[in-house]
C-alpha cells in the first residue's frame, strides 16, 4: 500500500497549477488537483486571455474610421456588444475545455471543488472527502483587491467586466496600473466616457517615465479623463439608474458603473496555512525560497499567491521549474526572474524589457540613452496624430542593451523578439549590425541614432 493517496495534490488549477500537475504527471507522479471555480483560473476564465480578445474587439473602432483614408467606405456599422461578449466567453469555455482535456490526458485527477489543507499532508476537499499527499503545491493566485470605502460593494472589478450586460455610457475607474489602462482603453473605444481615478500621481509605476507620460498624452486626445492624488469618499446608488461618486477635493458626479482596478490580494485566506506553519509576507503572499519551497519543507507555492511577478508566462515558468525538480530526474533549477518582458494591452500598448532609464541611471551611473520618437506610417495616412515611442538603455564603453522600452502599435509583438537580445547580454552594436526590415516599425531597434 502507497503510504499517501497522491506523490503531488496540487490546490488551484490555474496558470501555474496546471503546467506543475501535468508536468509533474509526465515525469511519472501520481497528481490530483482542486480547482474550486473554473479550469484554467484568472488567465483564461477572467483575465490574459478574454481581455486580449476584448482589446482586439476595441480595436476596431479605430480601424474602421482609420480604413477611410484607405479608401474604405463602411455603410451603417455598429457594434454589438452581447455578440462580442458571448463570442468572448464562449472561447473561454473551449480554453477552459481544452485545458481539463491536458490534465486528463495525463491521468491527473481533478477535483472541481474548493481544497483546504487540513493536517501535514492531508487535504480536506469541499465535500467533505479527505486525501493525502507526500508533496502539496498551492498555486491559489490572486483576486482583486477592493478599497475601503462607503458603497464600495457597488463597485465591480475585472471579474464581472467581462459578463456586463450592458456597456456603461460613463465608467469611472479605479486604479492606474495595468486592469486599470487596459480596460480605459476598451470602454472608451467602444463608446463609453472614461475616467480614471488614481492615488497617486502616476500611472504604470515601474514603466519608463517617458513612454508612460505619451500613453497619458494620448489616452487624454483619446477622450479618457483622469483624476490624480485622489480616493473615493463615496459610492451611492441614484433611484434613476447609476450612481453619485464622490472623490476627495471633487464635486459630486454621476456614472453608470465604478470599476476597481487597485491591484490584487494573494489567496492564502482559509487554506489551513496557520495550522500547516506555512510562513505568509507582509501582504498575504507565501514566502518561499527561489525553489518555490514554503517554510514547511514539502508544501510548495508558485504563481501570483507568491506575488514574485504577478504574470502567467511566470507563474507557468515556476509551475514547470517546480514540477521538473521535484519529480524529474534532473539537478533541481530555480527560475530567473530577471529581465523579463511585459506589456499593457492599452491603446497603443506599451511593452517593457530590463531597466527604466531612471533606474539605469540610478544603479550604474552613466548610461547612454537612444530613442527613435517617430508617427507610424499607417497613422500618417490615416490622419491618426499618434506618434509612438522607442527607447534603448545601453550601458558602459561597449554599449550593453540593460532596457528597451516602447509605446506603440503591436509593441508587445515587437518585444518579444527584442527581449531576447537584451536577456543575452547583446549590444547596441550588434542591433546595429542587423539589416533593417524596411518599411517596418520594427526597423526603428536597429537604426536608432
Ligand atoms: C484582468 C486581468 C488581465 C491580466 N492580463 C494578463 C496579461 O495580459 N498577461 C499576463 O502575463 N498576465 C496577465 N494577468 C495576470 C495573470 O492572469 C496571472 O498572473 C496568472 O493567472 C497567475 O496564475 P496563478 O496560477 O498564480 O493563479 P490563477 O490563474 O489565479 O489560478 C488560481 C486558481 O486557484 C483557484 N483556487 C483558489 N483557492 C482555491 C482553493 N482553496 N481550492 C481550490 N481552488 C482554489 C482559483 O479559483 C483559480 O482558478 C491578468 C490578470 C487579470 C486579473
Ligand atoms: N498585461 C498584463 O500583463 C497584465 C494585465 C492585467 C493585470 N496584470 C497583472 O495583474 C496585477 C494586478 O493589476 P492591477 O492593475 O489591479 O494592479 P497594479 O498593481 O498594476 O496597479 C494598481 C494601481 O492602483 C492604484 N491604487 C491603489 N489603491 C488605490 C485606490 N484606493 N484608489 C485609486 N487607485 C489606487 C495604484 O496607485 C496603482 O496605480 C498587475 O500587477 C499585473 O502583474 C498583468
Amino acid at each position: 500500500m502507497a503510504e499517501y493517496d497522491y506523490d503531488l495534490f496540487t490546490i488551484g488549477a490555474g496558470s501555474g497549477g496546471v503546467r506543475a500537475s501535468r508536468v509533474a504527471a509526465a515525469h511519472g507522479a501520481k497528481v490530483a488537483i482542486a480547482e474550486e471555480h473554473r479550469v484554467g483560473g484568472t488567465c483564461v476564465i477572467r483575465g490574459c486571455v478574454p481581455k486580449k480578445m476584448l482589446v482586439y474587439g476595441a480595436h476596431f473602432a479605430e480601424d474602421l474610421e482609420d480604413c477611410q483614408k484607405f479608401g474604405w467606405e463602411i455603410e451603417g456599422k455598429s457594434f454589438d456588444w452581447i455578440k462580442l461578449r458571448d463570442n468572448v466567453l464562449d472561447d473561454v469555455t473551449r480554453i477552459e475545455g481544452a485545458y481539463t482535456d491536458t490534465l486528463e490526458s495525463h491521468d491527473v485527477t481533478i477535483f472541481h471543488e474548493r481544497a483546504e489543507i487540513t493536517g501535514a499532508n492531508e487535504i480536506t476537499l469541499a465535500s467533505g472527502k479527505t486525501v493525502t499527499a507526500k508533496t502539496i503545491l498551492i498555486a491559489t493566485g490572486a483576486r482583486p483587491r477592493l478599497p475601503e470605502c462607503e458603497g464600495v460593494e457597488h463597485g465591480i472589478t475585472s471579474n464581472e467586466a467581462f459578463h456586463l450586460d450592458e456597456l456603461p455610457k460613463k465608467v469611472v475607474i479605479a486604479g492606474g496600473g495595468y486592469i486599470a489602462n487596459e480596460f480605459a482603453g476598451i470602454f472608451n473605444e467602444f463608446g463609453s466616457k472614461v475616467c480614471v481615478v488614481n492615488r497617486g500621481d502616476q500611472l504604470l509605476r515601474g514603466y519608463d517615465e517617458s513612454v508612460r507620460d505619451r500613453l497619458l498624452q494620448i489616452s487624454i486626445t483619446k477622450g479618457i479623463e483622469f483624476r490624480f492624488n485622489t480616493t473615493f469618499d463615496y459610492i451611492k446608488p441614484c433611484d434613476e439608474g447609476g450612481y453619485f461618486v464622490k472623490l476627495k477635493n471633487h464635486e459630486e458626479e454621476r456614472a453608470d458603473l465604478v470599476m476597481f482596478a487597485v491591484g490584487r490580494v494573494p489567496n492564502t485566506e482559509g487554506l489551513g496555512l496557520d495550522a500547516a506553519g506555512v510562513e505568509l509576507g507582509e501582504n498575504g503572499e507565501i514566502k518561499v525560497d527561489e525553489f518555490s519551497r514554503t517554510s514547511v519543507d514539502h508544501i510548495y507555492a508558485v504563481g501570483d499567491v507568491t506575488d514574485r511577478v504577478q504574470l502567467t508566462p511566470v507563474a507557468i515558468r515556476e509551475g514547470q521549474a517546480f514540477a521538473d525538480s521535484v519529480f524529474g530526474d534532473i539537478e533541481p533549477y530555480s527560475v530567473d526572474h530577471s529581465c523579463i518582458p511585459s506589456a499593457v494591452f492599452s491603446h497603443p500598448p506599451i511593452a517593457a524589457v530590463g531597466m527604466t532609464e531612471g533606474e539605469a541611471k540610478n544603479k550604474l551611473g552613466s548610461v547612454r540613452v537612444f530613442q527613435s520618437d517617430f508617427r507610424p506610417m499607417k497613422n500618417v495616412l490615416a490622419g491618426r496624430n499618434e506618434r509612438s515611442l522607442i527607447k534603448m538603455i545601453c550601458e558602459g564603453d561597449n554599449e550593453r542593451i540593460v532596457g528597451i522600452h516602447m509605446i506603440a502599435p503591436e509593441a508587445p509583438e515587437m518585444m518579444q523578439a527584442a527581449a531576447i537580445a537584451v536577456k543575452a547580454g547583446l549590444t547596441k552594436a550588434d542591433f546595429d549590425a542587423t539589416t533593417a526590415i524596411h518599411p517596418t516599425m520594427a526597423e526603428e531597434l536597429v537604426l536608432m541614432k
